[in-house]
């Protein structure tokens, strides 16, 4: 689903990673570590069409990245990959149900699916409440919960348990785990030992070569 070949990033004169490769198929966990500035928000807005590699290529289900143009990288972010990202892209002035509705297109029943995936991630009955309202791990939740809707292909996850109490962060690991089984490769950005020992395989992203 996602195949990495000796892909680079730069800041300037500053190399982040060099040379990494790596695939994760469908069905796949696997979590990104390293000590913190070594690249690993970078390298998910790569895999997820937010920023561009310096050298090597990124192929998510099938399609080049670095060959997809307008209209076919849009398509690529609206069908194909979930994001949960630390700032959640929630609408904060609008209710939870309003945010779930942003990623089901034209699918049926939506009010029984919404209220599904509230459920699942425990925020059942509470999808007229107002996102500003909420606090960041219930705001995190509810970002979990569109994905839940959205049933992407590819999902990349950034550190999705910082805000989480020891609980939660088992039901968001078990979540990603379950879609992870119905066939989604999930990518996850961790500094958690939890997190990724509940992975498939670990991706360790080191700062050596960021060294002048
Ligand atoms: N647009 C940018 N321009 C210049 N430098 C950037 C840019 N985006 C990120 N960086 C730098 O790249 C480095 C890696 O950042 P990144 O957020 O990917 O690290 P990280 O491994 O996810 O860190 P953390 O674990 O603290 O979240 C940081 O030093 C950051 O300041």
């Amino acid at each position: 689903m996602i195949v990495a070949n000796g892909i680079t990033k730069k800041f300037g004169s500053r190399v982040l990673w060099a040379g990494v490769s790596f695939s994760v198929d469908a069905g796949e966990m696997i979590a990104v570590t390293g000590p913190s500035g070594c690249g690993k928000s970078t390298l998910l807005s790569c895999l997820g069409l937010l920023d561009d590699v310096d050298s090597g290529t990124i192929a998510v289900a099938g399609r080049e990245l670095g060959k997809l143009r307008g209209g076919d990288r849009r398509r690529l972010r609206r069908e194909t990959l979930g994001y949960l990202f630390q700032n959640y892209a929630l609408i904060d002035n609008a209710n939870v149900n309003f945010n779930l509705d942003v990623s089901t297109g034209l699918k049926r029943n939506r009010r029984k699916m919404f209220e599904d995936a509230l459920r699942r991630v425990g925020l059942e009955g509470r999808g007229e409440e107002m996102v500003y309202r909420l606090s960041g791990g219930e705001q995190q939740r509810v970002a979990l919960a569109r994905l839940i809707v959205k049933e992407p292909s590819v999902i990349l996850a950034d550190e999705p348990t910082g805000a989480l109490d020891a609980e939660n962060t088992d039901m968001v690991i078990d979540l990603l785990r379950g879609m992870a089984n119905n066939g989604c490769a999930v990518v996850v950005a961790t500094h958690s030992k939890h997190v990724e020992s509940n992975c498939d395989s670990t991706l360790s992203l080191t700062t050596e070569l960021a060294a002048p």
